[in-house]
Order: structure tokens, then sequence, then C-alpha cells
């Protein structure tokens, strides 16, 4: 354990048990003095490097592997080794590093995550010691914590069930917590909820690290849930807890049921509304069409679909529509066809967004039982096309072409993780609309051409909100997360678009500026917390020096021993 104070930390550690600790290892960057008082003479190179050439070293070695899976098993073990190393590359690389710790290598660093386990990070909280999840959480070692991403492994970005190998979402999300929005990495914890998995191929791995069992679900799933909030609200009562990669039937329950208990939200839910939002409200500045006008089908009726129509929908209130006007403008489409009122089988997540059957009278449909996304576009004429369904190639030609038709800037956003569930490529959006759309993917691209040049199409992914969120909320010593919160967070978001400026610029700023980025969504959350009233003991003029003191950058500082 280690208090920094000042310009120098203390700690009781030294030789190996020092050079172990992730959080306080310098490897060749200890000083003579350190080397000297930490008796760690000899057990090091005697050339005493600085950050900057540690970082030189690690990037060359990263760029000399054959491929990403290399590059990210390679960075979790920095991480593990060096954290104010990993977060020093990291933040000096960010567009370079994000597709390596984020996605998509995360989602293989998932499918792998057996065979790549070395060190422990985070905890693994499993049914079979559900009774001994207080005393994990006691450990002095998480005195620091203030945010925690759990998952169970359920529904990792489009890849479905990975059990225990879910775990690289939370630490990859934290990693982001640090790396993006400045979160101290001793005060991160990502937590994995191990109630068995229903992937075969997990369950016969011999190398499979989870608890070999089919998922737990019902009454017991519940009880375990809740022995976890509890236990988390106990030992932390003002903690931030995100929710990640949950299942459709999950995800949005726990929100449901424990945003008004302690500082919570869902990510896939809410953070992708706020971005989808801030990112449809920037290309209104350049199709012109406003909001109040628009026509939204969304191809995935899940936790990010509902949660995306729920937030653009709030916007067109907001803008001057009654609710009721509002909901006609969204076509929710899923496995069996347009969310239609009086269809069977809905989920009561998706209620709230059926459609009346009086809208589609006088529709063209090829198949009347089952109204696909091609018959949608073609009747209901959207403006915008968003796809969160884990679907490669859902936005087909037929359907992205009649988007063209009607549109004259269609604005398409495939929003699906990793790069192999989107429903379009970029390349193939631009082609099949001669260069109108305005696009936006979940997870990177290489540039495509367009006017000529190289265009790198926008990473439209909760990345640009959830760090923000999260360290505003904890600036401010919020109580809660509001939805008015993921609102200021989009309006944010939009109002850095270098589209303002220019409407053949981007609709969100670079991933390089991710770290600014979620600083002005920090600072709108903030704000956004003081307005409602959730976070009374700051006063409004000093909002801004508390988000800005809760920006760690990666740096060493001189240890002394503790006295
Ligand atoms: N860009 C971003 O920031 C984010 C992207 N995502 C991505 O969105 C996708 C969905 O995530 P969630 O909504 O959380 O999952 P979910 O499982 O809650 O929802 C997916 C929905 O798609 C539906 N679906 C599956 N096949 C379909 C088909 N052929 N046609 C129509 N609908 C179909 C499912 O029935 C389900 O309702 C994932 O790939 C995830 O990685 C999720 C969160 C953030
Ligand atoms: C980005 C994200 O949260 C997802 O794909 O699930
Ligand atoms: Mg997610």
């Amino acid at each position: 354990m280690s208090e920094t104070t000042g310009a120098f930390a203390t700690t009781a550690l030294s030789g190996y048990e020092l050079l172990a600790d992730p959080q306080l290892n310098k490897g060749t960057a200890f000083s003579e003095a350190e080397r000297e008082a930490f008796d760690l003479h000899g057990l090091l190179p005697p050339n005493v490097a600085t950050l900057d050439e540690q970082v030189s070293r690690r990037l060359q070695a990263l760029r000399g592997f054959e491929n990403d899976l290399e590059r990210y098993a390679f960075l979790r073990e920095l991480q593990d080794t060096n954290e104010t190393l990993f977060y020093a590359l990291l933040v000096e690389n960010l567009e370079e590093l994000l597709p390596i710790v984020y996605t998509p290598t995360v989602g293989a660093g998932c499918q792998q995550f057996s065979r790549l386990f070395r060190k422990p990070r985070g905890l693994f909280l499993s049914i079979p010691h559900k009774h001994r999840i207080d005393r994990i959480l006691a450990q002095p070692r998480f005195d620091h914590v203030e945010a925690i991403v759990v998952t169970d492994g359920e529904r990792i970005l489009g890849l479905g069930d990975q059990g225990a190998g879910g775990m690289g979402i939370p630490i990859g999300k934290l990693s982001l917590y640090t790396g993006c929005g400045g979160l101290h990495p001793a005060t991160t914890l990502p937590i994995l909820l191990d109630v068995g998995t229903d992937n075969p191929d997990c369950l016969a791995d011999p190398l499979y690290i989870g608890w070999r069992n089919e998922r737990v679900r019902g009454q017991e799933y519940d009880d375990f849930i809740e022995a976890f909030v509890s236990a988390v609200i106990k030992r932390w009562p003002r903690v931030l807890l995100q929710w990640e990669d949950f299942a459709k039937n999950n995800a949005t329950r726990m929100l449901e049921r424990y945003r008004d208990r302690l500082l919570t939200f869902n990510d896939d839910i809410q953070g992708t509304a706020a971005v989808a939002t801030g990112a449809l409200l920037s290309a209104i500045n350049v199709t012109g069409v406003p909001l109040t006008e628009q026509r939204v089908a969304v191809l995935g009726a899940g936790s990010a679909g509902c949660g995306i129509a729920s937030l653009i929908r709030a916007a067109m209130v907001d803008a001057g529509l009654s609710e009721s006007e509002a909901a006609k403008r969204f076509f929710m489409v899923d496995r069996d066809g347009l969310l239609l009122e009086g269809m069977s089988g809905l989920a009561p997540f998706q209620l709230p967004f059926v459609q009346d059957k009086q809208a589609i009278t006088g529709w063209k449909l090829s198949h009347p039982d089952k109204i696909a996304l091609l018959d949608v576009v073609r009747n209901a004429r959207p403006t915008v096309l968003i796809g969160v369904s884990g679907q490669a190639g859902a936005f087909s030609e037929p359907i992205v072409r009649a988007m063209a038709e009607c549109n004259a800037r269609p604005v398409i956003f495939p929003l699906s993780n990793p790069t192999s569930r989107e429903e379009a490529t970029p390349v193939d959006i631009e082609a099949w609309t001669e260069g109108r759309a305005l696009i936006g993917v979940g997870s990177p691209f290489p540039p495509i051409t367009r006017d000529g040049a190289r265009f790198k199409v926008d990473q439209t992914n909760n990345s640009y909100i959830f760090p923000g969120v999260g360290v505003g909320a904890l600036a401010v010593g919020a109580v809660r997360v509001s939805d008015g919160m993921f609102m200021a967070a989009a309006k944010a978001l939009a109002s850095v678009s270098p589209a303002r400026n220019n409407p053949k610029h981007n609709l969100l700023p670079p991933v390089s500026a991710l770290r600014d980025v979620s600083l002005t969504v920090a600072l709108a959350v903030a704000l956004q917390a003081h307005k409602e009233g959730l976070a009374k003991d700051i006063p409004i003029d000093q909002v801004e020096a508390r988000i800005h003191a809760k920006v760690w950058t990666p740096s060493y500082v001189p240890y002394r021993r503790t006295p």
C-alpha cells in the first residue's frame, strides 16, 4: 500500500515486492536514490531510464508483433506489471492503441481470455463463493475504489456469451476511464460476476478459467446480483457502478432495480444512447433536417437500440414534439421484424417502442407477417438508420440504396461491435450512397476515400461518453446518474463536433481527442447533476476545478519509505 503526499509517495514495500506491484512499479525508471532506499540494486539493470524512454521501448516492441491479439496480450501484461507506463503509452498513442485495448481486439481478448490469463486483475465473484463477497471486497487493496465496471459476460460485444472471459470488457472499459477520463487507476475495479456460461465452447474447453456450469438464471441469479450490489453499497457507499454487456433481459431490469439505490448506469443502454444522440445532433447541422422531422429506424431492439430510441425521443420532446408525436417517429426492427402493437413475445422494455398498427396502413410489404427492415425503409422513409443488432451485413445494398433514394444526406450508423459484427462497412455505404451518407461505425475501420482524400469515418462508440460521465459524476460526488446527465453528455458531444464549422468534416472529434472530449462531457454531466440537485455538496463555482483535480496524468513521483 502507498500514500501519495504532495510531490512524493510513501510505501512500505521494497525489493521484489515493490517491483511486483503494478501500481507502484517503475521498472528501470527507479532512481539511484530509490534503488538504494528500497533494496532494488541488482534487481534492475544499472541504466536508469525516463518514462519517455520506457514508452519508446515499449512502443517499438508493440509495433514489432505480428497481430493485434499479440499486441493485446503484451499490453495486458504491461498493465499488470507497471500501470504508470501502460497509461503513459496509452495516453500518448490513443488512436493507435484504442483498437487494441478496446474494440475490436478486446473481443478476441475475451474469446482467448483463458489462454491469455497471467496475473489477477480485478475480482471474479462466482456463485459457488457468493457467501464470501463481503470478505473479498473488504481487502485493504480496494480501499480507494471509486469506479467499478461489472459484467456477467453474457453479451460480450456482438460475440455473445463468453463466460468468465468477459472480464476483458470491464478491464478494457476501465482502461479508458483512466486513459481518456483521467481517473486514477488505483480507484478503478473491474468485476466479473461468474454465474456460469451457456457457451458450449467454454464449457468444453479444458483450459476454461471460469465456473464450469450452465448459467444460473431466475431467482438465484437475482439473489446473487442483490448480494453483490448490497455488498458494494456497504463497502463503498459513494462508488460509481457501471453495468456492461449484460444480456438484454437482465440489462434494463437491473438498471431499473438499482438506479435509485446507488450511483449507477448501464453503459450499453445509456452511454450508447448518448453517443448516438450526440452524433445525430451533429448530423442535423449538416443535413439541415430538424430533429422534430427526423424518422429513425433501428435494427436491433435490445438494450442499445431501446436506449438510443429513448434518448432521441426525449430530445425530440425537448425540441417541441409531444410524447406521442415523437413516438411515431421510431421504427424498431428486431428478429421478428418491426415492433408492432399487439405483437407477441415482446420484452417489457420493448413495449414503449412499438409502432401503432395504424401507422403501417397502406404500406407495401413483401411479407406482411414479418415487416423486414427493407420494407420499413421503403415505406417509412427514415432519415436515420441505426444498427445495434450484432448482425454483420444486415444493412444490405438494397437497404442502404433505399436510404439514399429517400434522403439527400442519409444518416447511417452501423454501431455493432466488434468490426466483424458491423451491419455494413463504411466503404460499402459510401459506394451505395454515392458518398452522400453521414456514417458512424461502432469499431474503427480503415479510412475511406472521399473527394479524392482519405477520410476516417467516425467511431461512434460509447467510449465518447462513459469516461466523462463517470469522472463528472464522481468529481462532484453525485448521488445518482440521471437521464438528464446523459442528455447533457450528448449535447456536450455535439457541441465539439468538427462538422459545426465545416459540413465536410467529421461528426465527432477524432479518437486522439478523447481526453479533451471526456473532460467536456464530464463538465456538462457534473453541471447537470448540480442543476438536478444530485450534487449538493459542491458549490457550482467549484465544479470545473473539481473535475480538473480528478484528472490523473501518468507520471512517476519519487518514493520514500513509510516511516
Ligand atoms: N457502438 C457502441 O457504442 C455500442 C455498440 N453496441 C453493439 O450493439 C450490439 C447490440 O448490443 P445490445 O443492444 O446491448 O445487445 P442486445 O442483445 O440487448 O440487443 C441486440 C438485439 O438485436 C436483435 N437481433 C439479433 N439478430 C437480429 C436480426 N437478424 N435482425 C434484427 N434484430 C436482430 C436481438 O434480438 C436483440 O434484441 C452489439 O454488437 C454491441 O456490441 C452496444 C453498445 C454500444
Ligand atoms: C461499446 C460497447 O459497449 C459494446 O459494444 O458493448
Ligand atoms: Mg458494452
